[in-house]
């Protein structure tokens, strides 16, 4: 049986993983989330994802798995990270509100010198939004670990008019494609039987 290692802090992530029945071990990467000038939003998250499953494989053994993703939000091709402070979140809201926008997570997996990358995108649509509810939004302390200063699994649910594509996808790891992608290593088998 292969050890998989998730190389992230985000408690949504695991709980995905667990969800969709494959176990693993948490050793979550520290790295620098700086974009680069002139790179795409899709090379960006893809290069999250690439460099935090290497920061952690650096540390395991050849035959261990590292899963590792990257989740941002996208609007008029800028990339909206996580706020770091009110006045960032709250400029955040404000330029999705009435707005559709993209969700590109990125999720790498590699064991050994095998090592492939996806990025999946979804379209978010938010409801216009008024500055008491962006207030009373940033109230609940939602919005601070989260790309893009909101959470659609939470409270941040009453701030969505539609989604097209992937749900997982926004709360952070796309279950399907990566449920493809640990299938095609052998590490997830049938559903519900766990690991193989
Ligand atoms: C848009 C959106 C983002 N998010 C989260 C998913 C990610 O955890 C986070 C984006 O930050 P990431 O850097 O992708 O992940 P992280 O710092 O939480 O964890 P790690 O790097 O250790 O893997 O935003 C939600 O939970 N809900 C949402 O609706």
């Amino acid at each position: 049986m292969t050890t998989l290692v998730l190389a992230s802090a985000s408690p949504r992530r695991r709980e995905l993983l667990a969800q969709i029945g494959v176990d693993c071990q948490v050793s979550p990467a520290d790295i620098d989330e700086t974009p680069q000038a002139g790179e795409s939003p899709q090379d960006y998250v893809c290069r999250m994802a690439r460099e935090k499953a290497a920061a952690v494989a650096a540390a395991q053994a050849a035959d261990v798995a590292v899963l590792a993703a990257d989740t941002t939000v996208v609007i008029d091709d800028d990339v909206l990270g996580k706020p770091g402070d009110r006045f960032d979140a709250l400029a955040m809201l404000a330029r999705l509100s009435g707005r559709t926008h993209q969700v590109m997570s990125a999720v790498c997996l590699c064991r050994g010198q095998r090592r492939e990358e996806i990025v999946v995108t979804t379209e978010v649509t938010f409801a216009s939004l008024d500055r008491e509810l962006c207030e009373a939004y940033l109230a609940t302390d939602e919005p601070w670990d989260k790309a893009g200063a909101y959470g659609i699994q939470g409270l941040g649910a009453v701030l969505v008019d539609a989604i097209n594509g992937s749900y997982s996808n926004v709360v952070g790891l796309p279950l399907a494609e990566t449920w493809r992608l640990l299938r095609d290593f052998g590490i997830a088998s049938g559903l519900g039987g766990g690991d193989e």
